[in-house]
């Protein structure tokens, strides 16, 4: 912090939400019914949904376990979040961090009596989504807000919705992306083309023509993060955005990454793959981008292929996310004050999570 910077006010309890984990093979069932059983995920009726999340979770059931087993069993999401919460909290003197996970534990409810029982003058609400979804953020602050009525607690609190925009975020993520692109030239025969894929979770189509802006912010984001790019190689590196991890029958965003990497194979290109919207390595990231699409890419003779690191603790992410704290909880306790206490100025000049009770009725 240097002197131009406000100070926050004293005992600002931070809520860091992400989506949760299974903590070992006994909760791979619950979390994953838990999920699909969130009306901001299966948009149906609640007992059709309540047959339906179970049929779902049931179908890829086995999948997921031999996923969650390449990886120790569990989910490192967690863990990884904790670090990020202690990095921000050493940068932001005056606060203290706290993780909410939508669909295990630390659930809202536990956590909700945690910062009451610290007693905060204020409260900000941190999604560790860059990109406002419905299914992510909307859910996740709902989820908060019926924890927080529940446990009676009634503070001054500040909401982000998103800092997909973000320029010190877009600079952290440019200098992942360039390390990896270093590395890929270095490795692969001289003038091998090389794409940069921006590899997001998917969405069905359906959520985004009902007016989720997820897609947009994926978009913008990367253009964000490419204009970094290009400003400090001094050239125009070849991407393209696509979308991951296809979860129902439903007709998902395209192109999906899988897509993507054939398109590259029929190009000739090389790809570094970049995980955009999760800010922590997890199955997506780690058997999704790391196992199943390279064994894609492989089959099909790609050039080459890399893969950008999820953010975790990276020093430049932990400080592009301590600057979005720090002025959205100084510049008050407006709805959404990614953009120094305005408004945001997704759709309309309106935001997202204002509107979410018509993006997802109850
Ligand atoms: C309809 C299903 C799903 C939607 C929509 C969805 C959106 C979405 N998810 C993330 C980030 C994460 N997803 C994670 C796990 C996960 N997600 C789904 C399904 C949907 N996600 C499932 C079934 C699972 C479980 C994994 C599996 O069983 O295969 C996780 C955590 C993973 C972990 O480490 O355990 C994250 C994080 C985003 C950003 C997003 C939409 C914007
Ligand atoms: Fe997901
Ligand atoms: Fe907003």
């Amino acid at each position: 912090m240097n002197d131009t910077e406000p100070v926050l006010p004293a005992r600002t309890a931070i809520v860091l939400f992400n989506l949760g984990g299974p903590d070992g093979a006994d909760s791979i069932k619950p979390f994953r019914v838990n999920l699909f059983s969130d009306p901001a995920i299966i948009r149906a009726p609640i007992f059709i949904r309540f047959w339906l999340a179970r049929l779902i979770a049931a179908s890829a059931q086995s999948k997921a376990e031999e996923g969650y087993a390449m990886m120790g069993g569990k989910s490192p999401l967690l863990e990884l979040t904790q670090r990020q919460a202690d990095a921000l909290e050493a940068s932001l003197p005056g606060s203290k961090c706290f993780i909410a996970m939508r669909y295990w534990h630390p659930f809202a409810g536990e956590v909700a009596q945690a910062v009451k029982a610290w007693a905060p003058e204020r409260i900000l609400l941190l999604p560790l989504y860059p990109q406002f979804s419905t299914t992510t953020t909307g859910s996740s602050l709902a989820d908060w807000h019926d924890a927080a009525a529940k446990t009676g607690l009634v503070v001054p609190t500040t909401t982000l919705c998103c800092w997909y925009d973000d320029p010190a975020f877009a600079a952290a993520i440019a200098g992942l992306v360039m390390r990896t692109l270093a590395t890929a030239r270095a490795e692969l025969p001289a003038g091998t083309p090389i794409r940069l894929l921006f590899s997001a979770h998917g969405l069905p189509e359906s959520i985004i023509k009902a007016g989720d802006p997820y897609q947009e912010e994926v978009e913008a984001c990367t253009e964000a993060v490419m204009d970094v790019i290009t400003r400090a190689l001094g050239e125009r590196v070849d991407y393209q955005v696509c979308f991951q991890s296809r979860a129902t029958p439903q007709q998902w965003i395209e192109p999906s990454t899988e897509q993507a990497i054939e398109k590259a194979a029929h190009d000739g290109t090389a790809v570094v793959v970049i995980p955009i919207a999760f800010v922590s390595e997890h199955i997506e990231t780690l058997v999704e981008l790391d196992v199943e699409y390279r064994e894609v890419a492989e089959k099909l003779h790609l050039p080459g292929y890399y893969r950008a690191p999820a953010p975790n603790d990276d020093p430049a992410f932990i400080a592009a996310l301590a600057g979005i704290a720090r002025r959205a909880i100084v510049h008050g306790d407006g709805l959404c004050s990614h953009r120094g206490g305005r408004s945001c100025t997704v759709r309309n000049s309106d935001c997202p999570w204002a509107r979410y009770r018509a993006l997802v009725p109850a």
